[in-house]
Parts: structure tokens; sequence; C-alpha cells
């Protein structure tokens, strides 16, 4: 295979995203075995042009609007992808000389035999270093919807739906918040190991740590290499999770001895975190709609040494007549819009529209209606979404405890004080990355009352 550099990658990437659709953490993983020639400081410099040119993309795209002649919908794909690639590295990455963008643009544009336009490419590249000073941008004071959308580059239909809930000056720091680079969180497998014990491993094998901040076996991570490749990773002492994941597995509180449903599993996070707090005694059946991803919830319980995770096929919006009612709890996870996840997935908000938001609402109610019935009477459900989005939380859960036998209850039992506010006595809590500085949650506890 002819060894491309991690520019040429990073520009191939982008158009598969672009053109095929593909997401861009699936094709990062799968170049990055396929070019086996790439260290460690090249794939985390392909991972920030693919990620930063994603999340800033219709930034990106506005300057080049701006000073281009040949608009961006008028582009050949590859010419597009060339341009966004180097004019992230112009505007977002102040350590790459504007030169090595610029004629490193040009170069694969000649390799890529597009040679006759390899002037235009850095025509407008030089054009943009020479004016990113003087860009202007829609005046916030008169259209602040615009302006969010072309500074953060977000959707307009995203900005609109959120403003029907939460003022401009919040959404502007949830969009902020949401373009940052996330931290990266592990769960300590106390199965295995402590806290202070894991923080000293992983320090010996050169990662930055630092405790958690709500959880007591939360540890957030950086300058890692390859986690797979942490020998600690690989004896099961940790599993990556966000805190806003793990509140879910706190929230649900299981015991040891109980038994659980789990009825959209995959990847197993939650899964795997209940398992540990139940110390490995009792039952917890994960199940998914989607076979090669049972493997994933098997391999990573297998790592883990938890030995209580029956994996199932299953489709949570048929009823299984077997379960009714034999459930001490149950957790839904639901499929969501994923727009608290941005951070992580940036290419959620180029792939969602409001026409997805109506078309989940509509599987996470026939979900809750089926699998509410799993849970034995005085049994506890949870409820959880990776998004921000009160069609698929809040007003799911209000439309939830007025048809069928379920109380909200109180959450303050199992989270930190510092998470206490004015929803969490009543049974929910929406986190926020600009707020919490964690993935954006929701999490409500309900309790079945016959
Ligand atoms: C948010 S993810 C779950 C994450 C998981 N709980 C964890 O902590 O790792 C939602 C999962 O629901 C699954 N799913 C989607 N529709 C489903 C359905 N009708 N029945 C069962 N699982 C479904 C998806 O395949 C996906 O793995």
């Amino acid at each position: 295979m002819t060894k491309l550099n991690p520019r040429e990658i990073a520009v191939k990437i982008l158009c598969e995203i672009n053109d095929d659709q593909a997401y861009s953490n699936f094709s990062l993983q799968e170049h990055f075995s396929q070019y086996t020639h790439l260290n460690t400081l090249d794939k985390a410099f392909i991972t920030e042009m693919v990620n930063g040119t994603v999340r800033h993309m219709s930034h990106i795209d506005y300057v080049i609007n701006q000073f281009s002649i040949t608009k961006t919908n008028k582009m050949k794909p590859l010419i597009l992808s060339i341009l966004r690639v180097g004019v992230y590295q112009i505007l977002f990455m102040s350590k790459v000389p504007v030169s090595a963008a610029c004629n490193e643009a040009v170069k694969i544009a000649k390799k890529r035999g597009l040679g006759g336009l390899s002037g235009f490419v850095n025509g407008v590249l030089r054009t943009i270093a020479r004016n990113m000073n003087n860009i202007s941008y829609p005046d916030r004071s008169k259209n602040p919807i615009e302006y969010i959308c072309v500074k953060y580059s977000y959707p307009k239909w995203i900005i609109r739906y959120w403003l029907e809930y939460y003022s401009i000056d919040f959404i502007e720091e949830l969009c902020s918040a949401s373009n940052k680079n996330p931290q990266i969180t592990v769960r300590c497998n106390l199965l295995r190991t402590n806290k202070d014990t894991l923080m000293e491993l992983l320090a010996k094998e050169n990662v930055k740590v630092s405790p958690g901040v709500f959880l007591p076996e939360a540890i957030h991570i950086s300058q890692t290499s390859a986690i797979n490749d942490l020998a600690s990773f690989n004896q099961g002492l940790f599993q990556v999770q966000d805190e806003s994941s793990m509140l879910v597995g706190h929230i649900l509180d299981p015991k040891p001895g109980e038994k659980i449903l789990d009825v959209c599993a995959a990847p197993g996070g939650k899964a795997t975190h209940c398992g540990e707090l139940m110390n490995n005694q009792g039952q917890i059946f994960a199940r998914d709609i989607h076979e090669h991803k049972l493997t994933l919830i098997r391999n990573s319980a297998k790592r883990l040494g938890i030995e209580i995770i029956t994996t199932e096929l299953y489709d949570a919006t048929i009823l299984d007549k077997e379960k009714v009612c034999q459930m001490d709890r149950v957790m839904i996870d639901a499929p969501c819009s994923g727009l608290g996840i941005i951070r992580k997935k940036p290419d959620i908000k180029w792939k969602k529209s409001s026409k997805d938001i109506d078309e989940l609402v509509s599987i996470q109610r026939k979900i809750l209606s089926v699998c509410s019935q799993y849970v034995k009477p005085g049994g506890v459900l949870i409820y959880s979404t990776c998004t921000i989005s009160e069609k698929e939380n809040l007003e799911n859960i209000n439309w939830f405890i007025q048809n069928f036998d379920f109380d909200l209850d109180t959450v303050e039992p199992y989270i930190p004080e510092t998470l206490y506010c004015d929803t969490s006595k009543k049974g929910y809590i929406q986190l926020f990355p600009n707020v919490h500085n964690c993935d954006g949650f929701f999490i409500a506890r309900l309790k079945r009352k016959r």
C-alpha cells in the first residue's frame, strides 16, 4: 500500500465523511489500522485535523466563500476537502506554519490528479492566511442565530430548537464548550484494584492522571498513547467512560444478587459498571439490537473480569413476555440524537436533523412503554440519553408518568451534592458540557408503583 502522509490521510478521511456519510471515529480507526507506518504523533495530528475540520466545518466554509470566487457548493469534493483541511490548519492550528499548510495542500491536489486546480488552492489559502484578522462575521446583536451558526459551526435547526428552552447566551456557551477537545475519563475497576493504585500504575505507563470530579472511581487521563496498548487496560483495571455515563450506574444503584436488565446495552459501559457495583454477584441481562455490538460487551466484561453478564440479541421495542415483572431494575439508555456528545463525535452536528428527533421520540416512547413492563412492582427504571433535547428527555418522561404506573424518584441519594439542582429532588438531572465539563446527559429515576 502506498504510504500517505498525515495531511493526505486527513483529506481522504474527510472525503469519506462528506461523500460516503462515514463516521469520523470509525474512519479514523480504519485508517490507523490500514496505515501501519503512522506513529503516535502522526495519529494525533490526523485526529486533530479531521475532528477539528468537522467541528468547524461551516465556519471554514463561510471563510472560504468570503475569499473564493468559486463557492464551496460548486467545488469538486476533493478540492473542497483539501481547502477545508488547509483552512483549519491556518485558522485553528497556530503551531502549523501557514506555508506548510498551503504548500502541502497544493502537493495533495497535484498528487491526486488535480494539478490544474493547484493554483486555485494556493490562491485561496494564501488569501485567507493574509486576511485571517479581517474576516467579517454576522453581527451578534442583530442576528445572534446566524452569528452562533457561523462562529461555532452549528446547523440552524439545532440553535432554533435549543432556543425553545434555553437563552441565547447559554446556547453560545454550550456550543463553545461542545467544540472543545474532551478530556478522557476512565472508570477504575474496583473489582480488581483501587483508584490510588491505578493512578500510580497509569503514571508509570507515562499517562498523565488526575482524579475525576464527581465520582470516586473516575480518573481523568491525558497524554497517553493508544489506550488499548496500555498494560493496565489489558489487565482489566479500567474502562473508558465519561463521568456523566458513570452517574447512570450510580443512580440505578444496583445491589449484589439482583436481576438487572439493560435493554440498550452496547458497547457495555453501563452494564459492566453495574457488574462492578454489584460486586460480581447477581444477574445482568445486556441486550442490544445489533449482534456485532454484543461482542463488544462480552469482550469488555471478560477483560474486566465480570462474570454475571449475559448478552442477548433483542429488539427493545418488542415485548418479551417471559421477563414481565421479573427485574429488580431496568435500564433504558436509549438511542438518541447525541447532542450531548458533540465534543466526542462532532459529525453529529451534520448528520442529524430535526426530523430525526421526532422519529427518535417515537422509538424512545415505544421502548419506555415495552421495557417498563419488565420492572417488578416497587422496582426501579432508569431512562437516560446522551442528548440535550427536551423532547427526547423531560417531555418523554412527563408523557411516561402520565400514562404508566411509575413515579419519579429523587436522584439525590446517588449523586454528589455538587450536582444537586432544582430537578434532582424531583427525580432527574440534565448535565451540560458547558456547566459540568462532561458529556451532556439526561438521567431520570422512576419507581414502579404496583
Ligand atoms: C446509547 S447506546 C447505549 C450505550 C450503552 N448503554 C453503554 O453504556 O455502553 C444505545 C444502544 O441502543 C441500541 N439500540 C438501538 N435501537 C435498539 C432497539 N430497538 N433495541 C435494542 N437496542 C437498540 C444501539 O445499537 C446502541 O448500542
